[in-house]
């Protein structure tokens, strides 16, 4: 109904054009890259497999290829099996020149004794500027060393995702001048950098980041993938991330989501859906005849449009069931499954 009293205003009354189509975009953006970055130039990126940074990869690598340096940081807080997935998606599939750092042990390392959930954020922050700033340095020598006369160039470009909204939202109120808000900026990375960014996505809302993302080619699980938190499972742990926990949580969140994917046309009607340990709460159980003491998981599903207000989804008791079962079967150390049903607000999405 917005969208025909909308369109009835700009079509039929102000006589706009429509000519603007993702046909169009694509070739037109391409050449825009290719003209902004030159015959040379280098271009850096974190890529997280989320959709708006894979989108924006895709498109940079499509428009100079090898000269895209793509970067996945697997912080340790990936799911079960993710980093793999994304590198396998990215490099085999895409063609896009990924490099995949392994530095688990290190945020693993640097959360011990973390227990206040911002704390906790500050620090996989902090470990993943510096482990991409070491990575880029790495990256940089290593194009300088290469042969290839058109490798040459150092890397001045850094590709960021950023989206409409995040452009809406920054705009100053006060004046003229613009702030670009810093969610994108992946805690300061240009500034101390010195890189100029590229973000191609910045005129595109997210249903459009989404057809540009299948027009490039990628594909579908890829595009409509929910949401992950840059912080990942760190922050859907509460209190301190042991590598015991994260095992109970990527165990758990695998046999939600498998089970999700398996009923038709319900992980498309979720908007967001995982499985968080609650870090510091057993629970009595009873395996076999014995007592067991363990610990408490909880499943979180909800429903929005823009992430600001969320509802919990009315999941089907018989599928919560059947999820709870096979958690307290097959993962070690789970003892009770609980279903969170609040809403955003007073919740948030993630529990910390
Ligand atoms: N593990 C990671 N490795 C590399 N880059 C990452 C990682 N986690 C986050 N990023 C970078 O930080 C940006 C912001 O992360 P955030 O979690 O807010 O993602 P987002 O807004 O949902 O975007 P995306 O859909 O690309 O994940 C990502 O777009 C990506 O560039």
């Amino acid at each position: 109904m917005g969208s025909a009293i909308l369109r009835n205003f700009a079509v039929n009354i102000c006589e706009a054009r429509q000519h603007w189509t993702m046909d169009e975009f694509v070739p037109k953006e391409i050449a825009r890259i290719r003209a902004l970055v030159g015959e040379k130039g280098q271009v850096i990126g974190a890529v997280s497999g989320g959709v708006d940074s894979t989108v924006a990869a895709c498109l940079v690598s499509q428009a100079i290829g090898e000269r895209f340096h793509a970067v996945l940081v697997d912080n340790g807080l990936l799911r079960l099996g993710e980093a793999q997935d994304v590198e396998k998606t990215l490099s085999s599939y895409l063609k896009i020149n990924l490099t995949v750092v392994d530095a688990s042990q290190r945020f693993l390392d640097a959360l011990k004794g973390v227990t206040e959930p911002e704390e906790k954020r500050r620090v996989i922050g902090r470990n993943f500027i510096e482990v991409f700033q070491e990575t880029a340095k790495k990256i940089e020598a290593a194009v300088a060393d290469s042969p290839e006369e058109a490798k040459d160039g150092n890397i001045e470009w850094l590709l960021q995702g950023t989206l409409y909204p995040d452009v809406i939202e920054s705009i100053s109120y006060t004046g003229p001048s613009q702030t670009i808000k810093t969610h994108h900026n992946v805690g300061g990375l240009p500034a101390s950098m010195h890189l100029k960014l590229i973000e191609p996505l910045n005129m595109l809302f997210k249903d459009e980041v989404r057809e540009l993302g299948l027009k490039l080619g990628m594909p579908e699980h890829l595009v409509f993938r929910h949401p992950y938190p840059g912080p990942g499972l760190g922050i859907r742990i509460t209190g301190e991330v042991t590598a015991n926990q994260l095992e109970i949580a990527r165990r758990c969140d695998k046999i939600f989501l498998d089970e999700i994917q398996a009923v038709p046309g319900l992980y498309r009607s979720i908007s967001q859906a995982f499985a968080a340990v609650l870090g510091g709460v057993k629970a009595v159980g009873v395996v076999g005849d014995q007592r067991s003491y363990q610990q408490c998981v909880v499943l979180r599903a909800v429903q929005t449009k823009d992430y600001m207000t969320a509802t919990a989804c009315n999941l089907d008791f018989a599928f919560v069931n059947k999820v709870s079962s096979r958690i307290t079967n097959e993962v070690r150390g789970v003892s009770r499954v609980f279903l969170d049903v609040t809403s955003k607000p007073p919740a948030t999405i993630e529990l910390e």
